[in-house]
């Protein structure tokens, strides 16, 4: 049988392609993992290896994904208010900067991953547009002979002043991108945009699609980073560029005192009193004491066939932005 598109991620056992951590695909055949199989490793050593975590709870790694989801379904609503309360508006400036640090040109092809209620993408699509617009001007000061008609008809369709450009949402929250679609109404981002729901794990997307990749505070949550890392390698153009936002390790141990101290005893009183959900921001700030630091992080994007791979802390390191590129 032919190994499926994306076989980076799957192994051959003998009878057909399995997925390293799921479930036989075969046609008709819904075995699991076939652990007798496997050889060296015990049944236990297995189901341990199966075991991950939910913040500082341990669940399996069936469990996570539905406990995940669960968070996000119940925020949703006041996800982005929250977000401007939490940090004070921070969060803005670090999206902000994310965008200035890919500098997309009009006709990027984006693929905003875990891209919730649209922060990401609605940054994007002014950046260009307004790129666009100021290549259009210096172009028509070079163009003096062109008549009032044919200017106003180079301003006219707001996909025309996106030369091109188009950023594809995928999340796998049905109620975040609900929050994202009347986001993007009511802000007025109708072109240049598109709505999917995915799993970053395995992207319905073909191979070599995408000019950037971006994931702003979506990598935390998903079950396997590393797979998530080998299909954004996968759905990247060769060229193309990985960049994502996440919260790193601060080193400065007073600075890391505070926000231990915020984080702990701030943040989840804030979640209860504005969505009325102490759990979930209490997984928020666990989630980040267990995500990799900055350097471990740097190593698995590497792992995952991305080069030239570097990192830039903001906020001392509270958050950092990680680039690499499909080469
Ligand atoms: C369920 O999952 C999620 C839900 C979400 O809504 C969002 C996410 C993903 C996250 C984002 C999209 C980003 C936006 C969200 C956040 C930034 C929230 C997470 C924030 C932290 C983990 C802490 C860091 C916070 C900041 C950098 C904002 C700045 C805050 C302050 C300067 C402190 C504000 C002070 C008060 C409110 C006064 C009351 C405080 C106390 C009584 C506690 C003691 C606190 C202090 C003495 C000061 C605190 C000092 C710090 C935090 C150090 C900050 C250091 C610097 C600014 C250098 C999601 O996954
Ligand atoms: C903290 S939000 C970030 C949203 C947005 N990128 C932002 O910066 O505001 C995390 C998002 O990751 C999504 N997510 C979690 N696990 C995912 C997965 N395996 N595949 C795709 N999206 C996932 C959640 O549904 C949620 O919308």
């Amino acid at each position: 049988m032919a190994a499926p598109r994306s076989c980076v991620l799957w192994r051959s056992c003998g009878r057909g392609w399995w997925r390293a951590t799921g479930h036989c695909r075969l046609p008709g055949c819904r075995r699991s993992w076939p652990w007798a199989t496997l050889g060296t490793r015990s049944l236990s050593q297995e189901k341990r290896a199966a075991e991950t975590h939910f913040g500082f709870e341990t669940v399996s790694e069936g469990e996570k994904g539905g406990k995940v989801y669960q968070v996000f379904e119940n925020v949703a609503k006041k996800y982005d208010l929250m977000n401007d309360i939490m940090s004070l508006g921070i969060h803005r400036a670090w999206k902000d900067l994310l965008i200035r640090k890919m500098h997309p040109l009009p006709g990027t092809q984006l693929l905003d991953m875990a891209g919730g209620t649209g922060d990401i993408a609605f940054r994007f699509l002014s950046y260009v547009q307004a790129e666009h617009q100021r290549r259009q001007r210096r172009q028509l000061r070079t163009q003096q002979n062109l008549s009032w008609e044919e200017i106003a008809k180079k301003y006219q369709s707001e996909e025309d002043s996106l030369g091109g450009s188009l950023v594809t949402v995928c999340d796998i929250n049905r109620e975040m991108l609900k929050v994202g679609k009347q986001k993007a109404l009511d802000q007025g981002h109708t072109a240049g945009l598109a709505w999917v729901l995915g799993d970053a794990e395995e992207l319905p997307f073909d191979d070599d699609s995408f000019d950037v990749y971006t994931i702003a505070f979506g990598i935390r949550n998903v079950t396997h980073i590393d797979q998530a890392l080998q299909e954004a390698h996968r759905v990247l153009k060769p060229g193309g560029r990985f960049l994502c936002l996440e919260f790193g390790q601060v080193n400065d141990p007073l600075i890391s005192r505070l926000y231990d101290l915020y984080s702990f005893q701030v943040i989840p009183v804030i979640g209860e009193v504005v969505a009325g959900d102490w759990k979930s921001y209490q997984y928020l700030v666990e989630s980040i004491r267990k995500f990799p630091n900055q350097e471990e992080f740097k190593d698995m994007i590497e792992d995952a066939g991305f080069q030239r791979v570097t990192y830039e802390n903001l906020t001392t390191g509270i958050v950092a932005i990680h680039s690499g590129f499909k080469l």
